[in-house]
């Protein structure tokens, strides 16, 4: 179930205080007189009226006289004469208690407890049987329908189960006269099942009188217990107040005049300040019993509500209130402290099953509000449901209230030109709708008029078609309409709020909330009334969509699930700042990071709730499954908690970068620190950027050049701010900038090497390095960025790995070899030294000349390029607007920390490219 919740400013957000509110008494109220014999005696009449509609057969001889002294009998009605006149002024508060909260002895005195805790001077409760006997009592009637004789004991059951709790509460004359009262009933009730099961057959009206019992004497039960603490208490049976028609399907209409003038009968007999009402029962105008049926007790108590003019309507639940989304799918739903009597209206259409949409017609009519209480939290102050003022904020999450699904749908469309301009057509569609008889949920149509779209329940969909294609028959043949299409498992979300109406941009943040999870919005339908926003979605998207909305607009947290692959030395540095920083980003900035999964080439470890940053490793090994990116990809896409979805490669590996496109597609966006797709083929590579360029899924790989150096950010800023990038030139490899700082005097290039390898400046494989691929790279992500269309194969490159070595079959084997050839580096070293110079390997983006070049290049001492000091890069931009001094990064360009931060704030921008604040 759920309840309402927003922070609404609204005055009446001051609800909770247990009065209600004064108003004037309105002329109309009920009259409450004392005693009046001639009023009792035109009651008799009806009770004997109702029992006379009962068929003779049915009913063994004596039993009319016990049951009618029944009826005529309430409690209360001997008290009456005690009764004190009812104060005036005052208005009264109703309240309503489900079964549940009437479950145990315990709980009605909980009940009673509350009750006498309201201060209002008048007070009407309305209650359901104790939880489970309605269906203890249907099943009496049904067994004595189907002549099981073991309707017996079930009633023998029903009647130990009033009296256990009977006993509990009270005690003394109270016990004796209730127990008293349950025993005639009871055996009333056993002659007239037994009429039942010798008839094999029992009427609405003889079914609707015994499953009131449960009412009667829950009724009973929590007047005892009121009375027990010396407060006056009458019950009242609300068969000889409450009169309804039946209206078919299941439905009562109230006849509130008829229902009034008894009312007022019943309280000139019995002038009472508290007084327990039986929920759920009511008689026709011909006094014959029967229910509210499906609208239940809630109704009863909207109704005497309305009748009796309250100042409140409490409806007493296990819930703290009306959420603004489905508790069970949106775990940051909150409770909404009021919500307009519309709002309530169209959310329990949506199953928020708080309120049947009856319920809110009769206590709407007088303004009374309802007040959702969870009576298991008393401290919570639960939701109102009143009139609201307009929105003068046009704060757009003040708009929308609440959200809300219904699965299980399809959607019809009707297609043709021969529709435009055509009276008549939308008549035809629906009216073959109404005769398979469908119920149409939504419906919408363009104004070019050449398509009709509407919902309808999956389970009706097929005889729809079937009529369709019946009534349209000629036109699709003769081509005025194209087709009938159904388009299956579609679900509705609906945003729901009075305020919406008249306040730009409700919509478009909706639709912006749902095109950055990637979900693809099939038909829409909002109604001038503007209550709700209507969308129609793939049913597999519903959840993620109803997510991703909610959070937008209740600014709760921006949800991110993530996928860790290749968990080296950049994916685990990654992990571990991510676990530092998780509760600052969540505290600070509303970002709630979840890894979902980790996988490495041969391990994988999945969680549905994010896993434990603290020790993601122990699970690696001991909960790990065989890796299977396939899967771990669908773990990722398919979870439905949280809306939005991406994947940090952390390998260096091409196959995991060929599958970017197809995650982009699905709407995981993709961050990076590997070089492979954006250096790999260039039809691959346009064809990935216009993707992600035409897509509202994001692609980020800052750290693929410069590590965490601001590279790629620079550049797009400089760009997409229309400056002309002219060159790029610059020292782009921590490796080799970390060799040639630290490769002097004595030392050997190889021991310089490991060194670079040990600081985790390497490629996984050196060789990458010193072959100047990875620089190559580098040179082709920054000339395609800049708009050049190279390919890898067109940079010449000069490889630092000798000739002998490039054969090696591992990268430890490379090492081993590689100080055989350090005289031949020590010799160029030298060289350069004495000719005042220094060795750097530099890369060259030349896009006035459309070339990239990677070359080993000597330069002075006092070059900016010779002044670098550890795995510095530095990156010098010359531009049409840095043309005379180029502008120039420079900074680690290498190592653990700083590359698995780059990939971290590429993370925390796609987060705020999501709606987190920035
Ligand atoms: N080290 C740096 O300073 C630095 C800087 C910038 C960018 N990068 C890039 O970061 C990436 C990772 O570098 P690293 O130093 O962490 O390397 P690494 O070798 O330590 O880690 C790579 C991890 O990926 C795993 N892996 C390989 N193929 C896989 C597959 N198909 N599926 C799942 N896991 C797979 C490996 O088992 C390994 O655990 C590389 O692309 C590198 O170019 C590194
Ligand atoms: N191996 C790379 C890592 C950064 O991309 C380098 O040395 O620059
Ligand atoms: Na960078």
């Amino acid at each position: 179930m759920w309840s309402l919740a927003v922070a609404s400013p609204h005055p009446a957000a001051a609800f909770a205080a247990a009065r209600p509110r004064r108003r004037p008494r309105p002329a109309a109220a009920p009259s409450h007189r004392g005693v009046n014999p001639q009023r009792w005696r035109c009651e008799k009449t009806q009770a004997w009226s109702f029992w006379s509609s009962l068929r003779a057969s049915d009913l063994p001889g004596g039993l009319y006289g016990d049951v009618s002294k029944n009826m005529l009998k309430p409690a209360a009605v001997e008290q009456a004469e005690a009764s004190a006149h009812l104060p005036k002024g005052d208005m009264w508060s109703v309240h309503k208690f489900g079964g549940t909260c009437m479950g145990t002895s315990q709980r009605i005195q909980n009940v009673a407890d509350i009750i006498l805790r309201d201060p209002s001077e008048r007070k009407l409760v309305v209650v359901s049987a104790m939880s489970k006997v309605t269906d203890m009592m249907y099943n009496l009637v049904n067994k004595a329908q189907s002549r099981d004789d073991s309707y017996i004991t079930a009633l023998d059951e029903v009647f130990e189960k009033h009296m256990a709790a009977a006993k509990d509460l009270l005690g003394g004359e109270d016990l004796a006269r209730f127990l008293s009262q349950l025993h005639a009933d009871v055996s009333n009730l056993k002659a007239m099942l037994r009429a039942i099961c010798i008839a094999g057959h029992a009427t609405e009206s003889f079914s609707d009188f015994v499953v009131g019992h449960g009412e009667i004497w829950s009724a009973q039960l929590l007047s005892f217990a009121i009375k027990k603490s010396g407060t006056p208490c009458s019950w009242m049976d609300t068969r000889e107040v409450l009169v309804v028609n039946p209206t078919g399907s299941n439905q009562v209409d109230p006849d509130y005049l008829e229902s009034e003038k008894r009312l007022e009968k019943w309280f000139a007999r019995l002038p009472a300040e508290t007084i327990i009402a039986t929920g759920f029962i009511a008689s026709t105008p011909e006094n014959i019993p029967t229910t509210l049926k499906r609208d239940g007790s809630d109704f009863s108590a909207a109704i005497i509500g309305s009748l009796v003019k309250a100042g409140q309507v409490t409806i007493w639940t296990d819930v703290d209130g009306v959420f603004s989304a489905d508790p069970r799918k949106v775990s940051e739903a909150v409770i909404l402290s009021t919500l307009s009597y519309q709002e309530a209206w169209e959310m329990s259409y949506f199953g928020a099953n708080v309120l049947h949409p009856r319920t809110i017609i009769p206590v709407m009519k007088y303004n009374i509000p309802i007040v959702i209480r969870n009576m298991f939290n008393i401290s919570a102050p639960g939701t109102m449901i009143c009139q609201q003022p307009a929105n003068e904020s046009g704060d757009l999450e003040a708009c929308v209230k609440a959200f809300a699904t219904i699965d299980k749908l399809s959607l019809v469309n009707v297609e043709g030109t021969g529709m435009a301009g055509v009276p008549g057509t939308a008549s035809a569609i629906f009216g073959a709708v109404k005769d398979v008889g469908a119920n149409v949920i939504m419906i919408s149509q363009a104004s070019s008029e050449h398509s009709v779209c509407f919902a309808v329940p999956e389970k009706e969909v097929a005889a729809v078609s079937a009529a369709l294609h019946v009534r349209f028959r000629e036109a699709l043949s003769a081509g005025r309409l194209s087709k009938v299409e159904v388009i299956h498992n579609c679900s509705i979300l609906a945003a729901v709020g009075l305020k919406m109406a008249s306040t730009p941009g409700v919509s478009a943040t909706l639709f912006d909330a749902l095109a950055k999870a990637n979900i693809n919005v099939r038909a829409i339908a909002q109604g001038c009334s503007e209550y709700n926003i209507t969308v129609v979605l793939k049913q597999e998207d519903c959840v993620r969509a109803l997510r991703a909305a909610h959070s937008r607009f209740f600014l709760s947290k921006t949800t991110l699930a993530v996928g860790i692959i290749g968990p080296g030395l950049i994916g685990r540095t990654l992990l571990n700042q991510l676990k530092d920083q998780a509760a600052v980003l969540k505290e600070n900035m509303n970002i709630d990071l979840r890894v979902m999964g980790i996988t490495g080439s041969r391990t994988m470890v999945l969680s549905d709730t994010g896993i434990d940053l603290a020790h993601w490793k122990e699970q690696l090994q001991t909960e790990a499954e065989p890796a299977n990116l396939d899967k771990f990809v669908d773990h990722l896409s398919e979870n439905q908690l949280f809306p939005n979805r991406v994947l940090v490669d952390c390998t260096a590996d091409t196959t995991v970068a060929s599958h970017y496109y197809d995650w982009l597609k699905k709407g995981i966006h993709v961050i990076t620190p590997n070089k492979k797709a954006n250096s790999g083929p260039l039809d691959k590579y346009l064809k990935l950027r216009t993707l992600q360029r035409a897509s509202y899924t994001h692609y980020f790989y800052e750290a693929t050049v410069g590590a965490g150096l601001p590279i790629i950010s620079t550049l797009r800023g400089l760009l997409e701010t229309g400056d002309k990038i002219l060159r790029i030139e610059g020292i782009f490899s921590g490796t080799l900038s970390y060799i040639f700082n630290n490769f002097e005097g004595t030392r050997t290039f190889s021991d310089v090497v490991s060194e670079a390898k040990e600081a985790g400046y390497t490629e996984p494989d050196p060789r990458d390095d010193l072959s100047g691929t990875d620089v190559a790279r580098k040179v082709i992500i920054l000339a395609r960025e800049s708009g050049l269309k190279l390919e890898l194969s067109d940079i010449p490159v000069r490889s630092l790995v000798p000739e002998a070595l490039r054969s090696c079959s591992t990268a430890d084997e490379y090492m081993q070899k590689l100080p055989s050839f350090d005289q031949d580096w020590a010799r160029e070293s030298k060289d350069a030294e004495a000719a005042g110079e220094v060795l750097r390997y530099v890369g060259v983006v030349d896009v006035v000349n459309k070339e990239g070049q990677v070359e080993l290049r000597r330069y002075k001492k006092d070059h900016p390029f010779a002044q670098l000091s550890g795995s510095d890069n530095i990156i010098a931009f010359t531009t049409s607007r840095y043309k005379e001094q180029p502008l120039i990064v420079r900074g680690p360009g290498a190592g653990a920390e700083v590359t698995a931060g780059g990939v971290f704030s590429d993370i925390l921008r796609l987060a705020s490219y999501l709606g987190a604040p920035s």
